[in-house]
């Protein structure tokens, strides 16, 4: 099922073109939009909530095209913006109550659901304290709760891990996970980290400059990040040309060593060609390719 679609949609600044003839389809489920700062993901999602005109092109949300029905587009999608919005204030409760009458429930509505997501974003009694005393985290899970309270088909997530310790990061991609998972709601997040989207989203796109890079299911990702990522102090070279005599394939990446995963055996290798060379080990990661990386890749549509 088609959730939202845009056709050859641009949008130029004075000094910059934003989006790109932009041509993507988005189907239900969680989908990661990645891009390095500055890709143009706050314009799209700008774009379709119909809070900002394309300069060319059209974009349809929900079936509703964005240009036209901008307000029926906003009571039926979620939003969560990247930068800090919050008044500090007023409490988590009275700001998510006063976002869900926004929305057009009635006063009692809007203070039941307004604690039942509060309490499915993870705050307790916090709820009742100003918000300008709260930690990034807890800002982070109301401005996620202020999205949903309406009971939305649709949430956009602006860099909803933004600004989180490496924990809170983990507890913001577990509540995403749930939304779509258990509540069937749809949703769009947006990272400059591809390797965070990977553990969360069903189907990733990358944007670079305003244009699509690629759009592929998040298996064909993961298929693609069969390569361990070698550091070591020094000595790189050696590496490389003694893991090469044994027939593995290696790039380098800067001062990292890519090594393809031929088979299990490739880390019994590299620990011993490691061993043998007396190399001091930094690292060895697997499977967190970098956002360059995709760049570098044909893109796949
Ligand atoms: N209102 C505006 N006026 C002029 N230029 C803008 C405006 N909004 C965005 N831009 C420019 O458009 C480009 C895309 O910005 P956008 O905010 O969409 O990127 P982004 O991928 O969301 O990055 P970030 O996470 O850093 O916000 C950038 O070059 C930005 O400077």
């Amino acid at each position: 099922m088609t959730i939202l679609a845009t056709e050859g949609l641009t949008r130029r600044f004075p000094r910059v073109t934003a989006l790109d003839q932009l041509t993507l389809t988005i189907g239900s489920g969680v989908t990661g939009l990645v891009g390095a700062n500055g890709a143009g993901k706050s314009t799209l999602i700008k774009i379709l909530l119909g809070l900002l005109e394309p300069s060319g092109g059209s974009a349809q949300v929900l079936g509703m095209d964005v240009t036209t029905r901008g307000a029926e587009i906003r009571r039926v999608v979620g939003y969560m913006p990247e930068h800090d919005c919050l008044p500090p204030d007023l409490s988590a409760t009275e700001f998510t109550v006063h976002m869900a009458q926004m929305s057009g429930l009635t006063r009692t509505a809007a203070r039941e659901r307004a604690a039942d997501v509060l309490r499915h974003v993870g705050l307790y009694e916090e709820r009742y304290r100003a918000m300008g005393g709260y930690s990034t985290g807890m800002k982070q899970r109301v401005k996620l709760a202020q999205a949903l309270v309406h009971d939305p088909r649709l949430v956009l997530l602006d860099e909803p891990t933004n600004g989180l310790d490496p924990q809170g990061r983990d507890e913001m991609l577990a509540l995403i996970r749930r939304i779509g998972s258990e509540f069937g709601i749809s949703v769009l997040v947006t990272s400059h980290l591809l390797g965070e989207l990977e553990r969360v989203c069903d189907h990733v796109i990358v944007i670079d400059g305003g244009k699509l890079l690629r759009s592929s299911a998040i298996g064909e990702f993961t298929q693609n990040t069969q390569t361990v990522t070698v550091e070591v102090e020094d000595g790189q070279d050696a590496l490389a040309a003694r893991l090469t005599e044994l027939g593995e394939t290696v790039a380098f990446h800067g001062r990292l060593l890519l090594v393809d995963i031929r088979a299990p055996e490739t880390f019994d290798t590299l620990r011993d060609v490691v061993c043998e060379l007396d190399l001091g080990l930094i690292r060895m990661e697997q499977g967190r390719q970098r956002i360059e990386d995709v760049f570098r890749e044909p893109v796949n549509v």
